[in-house]
């Protein structure tokens, strides 16, 4: 590998945007060489600050041109199939951002080309793995130093949705995070999916029910509940509370100043994953550049991708039926290793 990664973005929106910035000024050992976005003006304008940039609108053109040695995918997550099979077909190292793909069958496709390269190059950016509490959560299973983990009560709280989010995408863009994340915690495969829809918002709008109540179950029989609340209107919020035989261990409460002024006390809400996660993308990125350039991946894999977009397909199954889905997962290949669910960072 060369000396810096020379990388490609795929997708100048909210997300591609903020890892543009990222690249060029906070992570070391790569660069961003060239950014394509659909919207060719959007993708100048995310070049406007990064001499030696280039804009394409396509991928294919960037790859043409050349001079590019490893990929970041951030369009929506229904293109990222092609945009994966594109940079594999090249040998690249890849962070895509979630989901790898929305359904199994689509994702089983990236896990087989990847298998034929022989070689782990996909790393998906599920970011709560690097988020400190998270980690910290994480070690508390491990260590046993609480006893078992015995449930799991999510909060995944959005103040609201980007056009064009369907109902399908509460679970394959939103609670996607929860299936990778529960499996992280756990070093499990989740079982079952069931989504019960209770009352909805007003704030949703038309096609979406919000918010829904998500019912998880791991191989050991661990149960996790999530409220997929994704018009929330009061701010962001992503917070665990764990029960354990011998404890309770609750993350993600907003942080930061705790301010008492004209007889009032509290503190500023988080608006938006931005500032909930920038710490953890920016040590994902990071973790991702230092592994490219060892020839590796240094987070959640091809196999986290595709056991978690199964987790979806049952989830979007189960929206239907109000029943509890079976989780179905191909065999697991060797190339990912033998640790179940959530070893892989
Ligand atoms: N990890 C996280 O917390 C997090 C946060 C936000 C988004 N995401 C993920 O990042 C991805 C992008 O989400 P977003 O919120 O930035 O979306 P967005 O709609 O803001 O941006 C997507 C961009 O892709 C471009 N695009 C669309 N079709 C294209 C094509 N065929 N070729 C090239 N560019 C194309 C659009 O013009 C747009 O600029 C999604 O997979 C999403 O789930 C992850
Ligand atoms: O794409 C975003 C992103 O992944 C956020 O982290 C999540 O909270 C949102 O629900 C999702 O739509």
């Amino acid at each position: 590998m060369a000396e810096n990664l020379r990388v490609a973005v795929i997708g100048a929106g909210r997300m591609g945007a903020d890892h543009i910035q990222r690249l060029h000024t906070r992570i070391h050992g790569a660069e961003v060489a060239a950014v394509i976005d659909i919207d060719l003006d959007r993708a100048k304008a995310a070049i406007a600050d990064i001499p030696g940039a280039q804009a394409f609108a396509t991928a294919a053109e960037a790859y043409r041109a050349g001079g590019i040695n490893a990929a970041v995918i951030a369009t929506p997550g229904f293109l990222h199939e092609q945009a994966l099979l594109e940079a594999l077909e090249l040998d690249l190292p890849i962070l895509c951002e979630k989901p790898l793909t929305p359904d199994a069958a689509s994702a089983w496709k990236v896990v087989e080309a990847e298998q034929k390269l022989g070689r782990k190059r996909i790393q998906v950016g599920f970011m709560r793995r690097f988020d400190a509490e998270y980690a910290q959560l994480g070690g508390l299973v491990r260590s046993g130093e609480l006893g078992e983990l015995l449930m799991l009560h999510c909060r995944h709280r959005n103040p609201d949705t980007p056009a064009g989010f369907t109902n399908e995408m509460l679970i394959n863009d939103s609670v996607v995070h929860e299936f990778d994340v529960i499996r992280y915690l756990t070093g499990e495969e989740i079982t079952s999916v069931q989504v019960r829809l209770g009352k909805a918002s007003s704030k949703a709008p038309a096609g979406q029910h919000d918010p829904q109540h998500v019912l998880i179950q791991t191989e050991s029989g661990v149960l996790a509940d999530v409220e997929i609340f994704v018009n929330a209107q009061f701010g962001y919020e992503v917070a665990t509370q764990a029960a354990f035989e011998d404890g309770i261990v609750d993350i993600g409460r907003d942080a930061g100043a705790y301010l008492r002024r004209a007889g009032r006390w509290g503190g500023a809400v988080t608006p938006s994953f931005i500032e909930r996660f920038g710490a953890a993308y920016d040590v994902e990125v990071q973790t991702w550049v230092d592994a490219a350039l060892r020839g590796e991946i240094g987070g959640p894999s091809a196999w986290d991708g595709y056991a978690t977009a199964a987790c979806c397909e049952a989830g979007v199954e189960a929206q239907k039926t109000g029943e509890k889905v079976a989780v179905a997962l191909n065999e697991k290949p060797a190339l990912y290793g033998a640790a179940a669910g959530g070893a892989a960072q």
